[in-house]
């Protein structure tokens, strides 16, 4: 068996293992995504973005077009999941890069729909995340303390818990607090209110504009930049504020992203990068399936 090609990328610091497979020969099992991802063992890396033709698929999305690029997305776990922002961006990036794809506006499939891109030429990456659909109010809890939230689904599910108010006069306190948060373990939410698991967001306004945040990702733990986890604590920041729509930035972990929450629509703007690219051994790849 041939060597397995592969790019290493990232999108605000949180980073994907890319396998280019256009006609969808891959046998990208749980355990390759696990060991791919394994920062030891593997290339390391938040999750697996598998470049496929979405005519090359078994399976059906509605909506996506037969002659696109579809992004088949696994968490570091192994777990297949809807959708990933930070994902798309770098795919996108990836796609124009390899020459697959013309710079400027294209469409990219999902598990979540198909999702349109703007690639500028600086790698600048804008997706229309679609609209985001806000739930009941729900909590969690971090170190024994526990967090106003409310459910947010972006194309997956999240938690999103707005920590305070931009005009509160306590934007240092909660900056710190932010920081102090031991994320290193999930934390505990309602699994009734979200049986398939749930990505969880801790936002914090500066100003009605600006925002921090930190993410603790299902499938993968606390990551420094979550896409669709940005658009949803935006959203739930600007209706804590009374507002429906907007537009903010949000300082990561791994740096800015900007997000416009419209009626319809969002869309997520920021950086992708491109940082290595080879080939795996084609043994690793083998034994990696049974280990
Ligand atoms: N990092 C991603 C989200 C990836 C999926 C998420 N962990 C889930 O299980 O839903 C992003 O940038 O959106």
């Amino acid at each position: 068996m041939a060597d397995v090609r592969f790019s290493k990328g990232h999108g605000t610091q949180n980073d994907f293992v890319i396998l280019p497979d256009p006609d969808g020969d891959l046998e990208l099992t749980e355990h390759r995504v696990r060991a791919l991802c394994d920062r030891r063992r593997g290339i390391g890396a938040d999750g697996v973005l598998r470049v496929v033709r979405s005519a090359a698929l078994n399976d059906s999305h509605p909506g996506v077009p037969e002659d696109s690029w579809f992004m088949d997305y696994r968490n570091s776990d192994g777990s297949i999941v809807e959708m990933c922002g930070n994902g798309v961006r770098v795919f996108a990036h990836y796609l124009v890069e390899s020459g697959l794809a013309a710079p400027g506006e294209f469409v990219i499939g999902t598990r979540s729909g198909p999702k349109g891109v703007l690639v500028g030429a600086d790698g600048t990456v804008t997706v229309d995340m679609g609209r985001v659909r806000i739930g009941a109010a729900s909590t969690a809890a971090v170190g024994g303390r526990t967090f106003d939230g409310i459910a947010v689904d972006v194309g997956n599910p999240h938690l999103a818990c707005v920590i305070g108010a931009a005009d509160d006069g306590q934007t240092e306190a909660r900056a710190a607090l932010l920081t102090d948060l031991d994320l290193t373990v999930p934390p505990a939410h309602d699994p009734v209110a979200f049986p398939h698991g749930v990505n969880v967001e801790f936002i914090v306004p500066i100003d009605s504009d600006r925002a921090e945040m930190r993410v603790h990702e299902r499938g993968v733990g606390e990551t420094r930049s979550c896409g669709t986890g940005t658009v949803a604590a935006v959203a739930a920041a600007l209706r804590a504020d009374g507002r429906d729509t907007g537009r903010m930035l949000v300082n990561t972990l791994g740096g800015p992203l900007t997000v416009t929450i419209g009626t319809d629509d969002s869309q997520l703007t920021g950086s992708a990068v491109l940082v290595a690219e080879g080939s795996l051994d084609a043994l690793w790849w083998q034994q990696a399936d049974v280990v």
